[in-house]
């Protein structure tokens, strides 16, 4: 996949209103592979709903996305399914860890899906990211920066043409994460991929070359 592109979206939520200004909502954006993107929004500007248009997991809006010129209304759950294992990997801001296993078993979960990643690539980053100790520590008794470092170890572990990542260092130190923009950034060169990250604010400091405002 090389382009995801936003015609005029605006989420039904915002219809009827005139005071939205944004550098996406009903324009026209262009994101591409291979390119580095921050979408800075306020609370409530709709960030998460951004990701989920384009994730696919809701098409409440007036307007057109495309992926490779083609409307995602138009991409059935089967073509979805391949599209998030193979072209869109997604950090959640909630996570959506499975809390009874392991952080390892977490990571391995999907790993197993792809066989992507090694086990002693996914060993080199808990030591990188400074959670090696808790690698077989259930995720439920783990804090929320540990776990956002677990849930984007799991983001990496699929190949991707884009990454999405939302609100991926709202927990951590500026030391962590700038060791988990690096880390993200080493996987998404080595594929070539687009990076969209979203930030209300705190943000990983990295060389975006399009900051938008939503
Ligand atoms: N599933 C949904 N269906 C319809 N409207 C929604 C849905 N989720 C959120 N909204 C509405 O869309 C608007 C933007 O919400 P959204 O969660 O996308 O904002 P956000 O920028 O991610 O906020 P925050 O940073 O506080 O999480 C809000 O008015 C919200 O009520």
């Amino acid at each position: 996949m090389e382009t995801i592109e936003f015609h005029s979206v605006l989420p039904q939520v915002f219809a009827g209103r005139g005071d939205i200004v944004s550098d996406v909502w009903r324009k026209d954006v262009s994101f591409d592979k291979g390119r580095l993107y921050l979408v800075e929004a306020e609370s409530g500007k709709g960030k998460s709903t951004f990701c989920s248009y384009i994730m696919g997991y809701r098409h409440d809006y007036s307007g057109d996305v495309l992926m490779d010129g083609k409307n995602v209304r138009d991409i059935g759950i089967k073509e979805w399914t391949g599209i998030r294992r193979n072209n869109i990997s997604y950090l959640f801001q909630e996570l959506r860890l499975f809390p009874e296993l392991t952080a390892f078993e977490n990571v391995e979960i999907k790993n197993r899906l792809t066989g992507f990643k090694t086990r002693s690539d996914i060993e080199r980053w808990f030591d990188m990211l400074g959670i090696a100790d808790k690698m077989n520590t259930r995720v439920g008794q783990m804090s929320f920066g540990q776990q956002q470092r677990v849930a984007m170890m799991r983001a990496l572990v699929q190949p991707f043409d884009f990454i999405l990542a939302d609100e991926p260092v709202s927990h951590l130190d500026e030391g962590n994460s700038a060791i988990m923009g690096d880390i993200m950034m080493t996987e998404a060169r080595a594929q070539g991929a687009g990076v969209i990250v979203t930030s209300i604010g705190k943000h990983m400091a990295l060389d975006y070359e399009k900051v938008y405002r939503l």
